[in-house]
């Protein structure tokens, strides 16, 4: 049975400090999605974002757990934190839930417990939502891959929707048309169109504000991926079988379990890491142990021009001296069609990071070509590259939509990357000044503008923050800035000179709601318009939420 909310238990401030969406108020990379749908409790409980993405502890006044560790107990379920996990009510209080879904009863049973929130493990269904799906996958369960293969992909889309809804809600202080404020009908993330009687009477009253669009998903959402980076481990180590394994972390670990099929993967990807991995284990080349930190092979990246069929293998290891290399080269080439270049990176350090800073050539050429929307592009082992070519193409092309132009404005590509919306963007404008901070993205950028013999852009490496303030010294200025940052969002400094520049339009790409909802209160304060949010499903069966948005100036 689920019990009954006990009203008077629970006390809320109405100032949240850390819920102001501002430079200093809010979290830099991670603020954390799952207080966005704790704030959603109708007042009862209010979870504060703070700079490190912590629950914050001024925030939240008399607040008990009404629940002891290990009590099994009924949970309604209104919502998805950020990363995947069911939000549940129990009397009120908050429990996260992995596995459980939006509209579902659960019976759990409570393993930890903060005092403001707590963790459950689910042990039955009460109540099944019809969204629920059955993973495809054998070691879903495992893996720390994919988040939602158990949701259904409509339902996905509608839950990408509902999360950047609520992150411009709380965290912008946006006004979302069609939806009701925050607090009020959007509890915890439960996607439209499919709760309360309250949302719907809320939406009749706010037609105006940012029109968010519907998530644009994928007809088939799966092997998609274009890119496949592995760590390689030592499986029964120290024993007779220990041997070469390569494959994924074990959810929440750095436990490497073997595996050979990912389903959101290309299947040549998938094919090739496993030829490596089968020549490695040929050669006994030596697997990196992350406890002794020896051994040689420490990750395996393989990209697929999935229009030009070009294959790249970039052998991360530790140290310098791979031993049987041409041996290992020529078994490469034989094995795998189209290969067309072979690069090591090396990485001494005790580091999660993947990659080292030291990257040459093995064999072949540096970059491999793939083409989106009929552009051809180079792309070096270490140049982002989006990793979904088909929803690349939708996302780059509402980019360029939401730009509006006409053939004469001067655009500025902030994170360009190796040129890729940069280009889409220069068969339409006057002219495009991209700039990136790594240099081998740049090189690729130029060669890639060359490439398609557009003579209307032109890229500079550096930190954008710092190389657009001073574009603007020397006089550049732009009617329309795209920016696609990283998951922490705009540099404040390049913010600044966004504002300081007004061109008459921004473009943003985001693959981080809550960052991007920080940003825009900045731009809206400083006299911008935030439009219209066109989410785009970049990353189907996991929580990774992209997003492009039209922004004008609010005197245009
Ligand atoms: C999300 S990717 C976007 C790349 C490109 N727009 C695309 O779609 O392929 C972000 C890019 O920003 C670059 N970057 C990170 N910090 C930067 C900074 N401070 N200034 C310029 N570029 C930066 C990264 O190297 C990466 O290429």
């Amino acid at each position: 049975m689920v019990r009954e909310k006990s009203s008077g238990r629970y006390r809320s401030r109405d100032s949240i400090g850390g819920d102001r969406a501002g430079r200093s108020g809010s979290s830099r990379d991670s603020i954390d999605g799952s207080m966005a749908a704790l704030s959603g409790q109708g007042g009862k409980l209010e979870a504060s974002h703070s700079e490190s993405g912590k629950r914050s502890r001024t925030a939240i006044t008399a607040v008990t757990a009404p629940l002891q560790k290990n009590e099994e107990v009924t949970a309604e379920i209104v919502g998805l934190t950020h990363d995947g996990e069911g939000v549940g009510r129990v009397d009120g209080f908050t429990l996260f839930i992995r596995g459980a879904l939006p509209g579902e009863k659960v019976r759990v049973k409570v393993t930890k417990l903060k005092k403001t929130y707590g963790y459950a493990h689910l042990l039955e269904h009460v109540e099944t939502s019809s969204d629920r799906t059955s993973p495809i996958c054998a070691i879903y369960k495992e893996c720390g891959g994919c988040q939602l293969q158990h949701y259904s992909y409509e339902g996905q889309l509608a839950w990408k929707r509902r999360h950047v809804v609520e992150n411009l809600q709380r965290i912008g202080k946006l006004k979302v048309a069609g939806e009701p404020a925050a607090g009020h009908g959007a509890e915890g993330g439960q996607p439209a169109g499919r709760g309360s009687e309250v949302g719907q009477a809320a939406e009749r009253d706010s037609a105006d504000g940012v029109i968010v669009h519907p998530t644009i998903g994928m007809a088939d959402p799966w092997r998609y991926r274009n890119k496949a980076a592995v760590p390689v481990g030592i499986s029964g180590s120290g024993t007779e079988d220990a041997g070469l394994i390569a494959g994924f972390y074990a959810r929440g670990t750095h436990r490497i379990i073997d595996m050979d099929d990912c389903h959101i993967q290309h299947s040549r990807n998938d094919e090739v890491i496993s030829i490596v991995k089968e020549i490695a284990r040929e050669l006994r080349i030596a697997p990196y142990d992350e406890r002794t930190r020896t051994g040689l092979l420490r990750h395996v990246m393989v990209r697929i021009g999935v229009v030009s069929d070009e294959v790249m293998i970039v052998l991360v290891t530790n140290g310098k001296r791979i031993p049987r290399k041409p041996e290992w080269i020529e078994k490469l080439r034989a094995a795998i069609p189209n290969l067309k270049s072979i690069v090591q990176n090396v990485n001494e350090r005790d580091t999660n990071a993947i990659f080292g800073d030291e990257t040459s050539v093995l064999w072949g050429s540096e970059v491999i070509y793939d083409e989106l929307d009929g552009i051809r592009f180079a792309i070096s082992a270490r140049s982002f590259y989006q990793v979904n070519p088909a929803q690349t193409i939708a996302l780059y092309r509402k980019a360029v939509e939401y730009a509006e132009l006409t053939g004469k404005e001067r655009v500025i590509d902030a994170y360009c990357g190796i040129g890729t919306i940069s280009l889409f963007l220069a068969r339409h404008a006057g002219h495009v000044y991209g700039v990136e901070i790594v240099p081998e993205a740049i090189e690729d950028a130029k060669r890639n503008a060359a490439l398609n013999g557009m003579d209307n852009a032109t890229f500079e490496t550096g930190p954008a923050e710092v190389v657009i303030p001073r574009w603007r010294q020397e006089g550049v200025e732009a009617d329309v800035i795209v920016v696609d940052p990283p998951r922490k969002g705009c540099d404040s400094a390049l913010l600044d000179t966004i504002l300081a520049m007004r061109p008459e339009r921004v473009v943003y790409v985001s693959c981080n709601p809550s960052t991007l909802a920080r940003d825009l209160r900045i731009l809206e304060d400083g006299g911008y318009r935030t439009v219209e949010v066109t989410p785009v499903d970049m990353f189907p069966q996991t929580v990774h939420v992209e997003c492009v948005v039209r922004i004008c100036r609010v005197d245009t």
